[in-house]
C-alpha cells in the first residue's frame, strides 16, 4: 500500500484491473486472483524490495562446508539477507525502484525456486505457511484496492512520504502509513 501511494500511476493501473476483472458488482474472491497479472506482480515486487522477513530464520551448520568457494565453518550462525538480493544490481536492473512491469512476462516465482526472490525460503525449511500466506496476502491487497481509493493524509505528498524501513526479525516501515480510504 505504501509504495502504491508513493506511486499513484500504478496504485490505478492495479485499481483499472481490478474493475476490469472483477467489475462493481461482487467482492474480490479467491478464484480472481489467477486473472489479476498486475496485481501478482505487485505483490512479487513488493517482496523483492520489502521482504517481510530480511534474513529469513537463523540457521547452524551441522559440518563444515564449502560454498562458492567460502569456507563456512561447523556451528556457524548463517544468515540468508534476502534484502540485499533484491536489490542486487547484478541481479535486478534498476534496484531501487518499484516497478512491478518486470515481473510481467517473467518466469520468477516466489515459491523457492528461483534464488533470486526467495521471501518465504527454501528447501527443506522454507515456509509451512507458503501457500496461505501469499493468497492472503494477494486476497487483502486486492480488496482493499477494490473497494476504496486511497489518498495520504492531509497535504503530504507522494515524494515527501518517508519510505525509511525499520529492520528487525521482521521488516516494517518505520513511520507507520496513515492512508485515507475514499469511497468511489
Ligand atoms: C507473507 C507471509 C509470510 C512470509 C513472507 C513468511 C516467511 C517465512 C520465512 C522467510 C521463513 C524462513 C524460511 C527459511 O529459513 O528458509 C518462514 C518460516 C516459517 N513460517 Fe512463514 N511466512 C509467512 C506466512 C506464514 C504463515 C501464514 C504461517 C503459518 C500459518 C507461517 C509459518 C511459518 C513457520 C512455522 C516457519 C518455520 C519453518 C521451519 O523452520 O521449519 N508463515 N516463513
Amino acid at each position: 500500500m505504501a509504495e502504491l501511494l508513493n506511486n499513484p500511476n500504478l496504485m490505478a493501473k492495479a485499481r483499472s484491473e481490478l474493475g476490469k476483472v472483477v467489475g462493481k458488482e461482487k467482492m474480490v474472491e479467491e478464484s480472481d486472483i489467477s486473472k489479476l497479472p498486475y496485481l501478482q506482480a505487485v505483490v512479487k515486487e513488493t517482496f523483492r524490495l520489502h521482504p517481510p522477513v530480511p534474513f529469513l530464520v537463523p540457521r547452524k551448520t551441522e559440518m563444515k562446508s564449502e560454498i562458492l568457494g567460502y569456507a563456512v565453518p561447523k556451528n556457524a550462525h548463517v544468515l540468508v539477507n534476502v534484502w540485499a538480493i533484491g536489490r542486487d544490481f547484478t541481479i535486478w536492473s534498476n534496484p531501487n525502484s518499484f516497478v512491478p512491469e518486470r515481473f510481467l512476462e517473467c518466469e520468477i516465482d516466489v515459491k523457492g525456486r528461483d534464488f533470486r526472490l526467495i521471501p518465504f525460503g527454501a528447501g527443506r525449511r522454507i515456509c509451512p505457511g507458503l501457500l496461505l500466506g501469499h493468497r492472503m496476502v494477494h486476497l487483502m491487497l486486492a480488496s482493499l484496492l477494490h473497494s476504496f481509493d486511497w489518498k495520504l493524509e492531509d497535504g503530504l505528498k507522494p515524494e515527501d512520504m518517508d519510505m525509511t524501513e525499520k529492520f528487525g526479525f521482521t521488516l516494517r516501515k518505520a513511520q507507520p502509513l496513515q492512508a485515507v480510504p475514499i469511497k468511489p
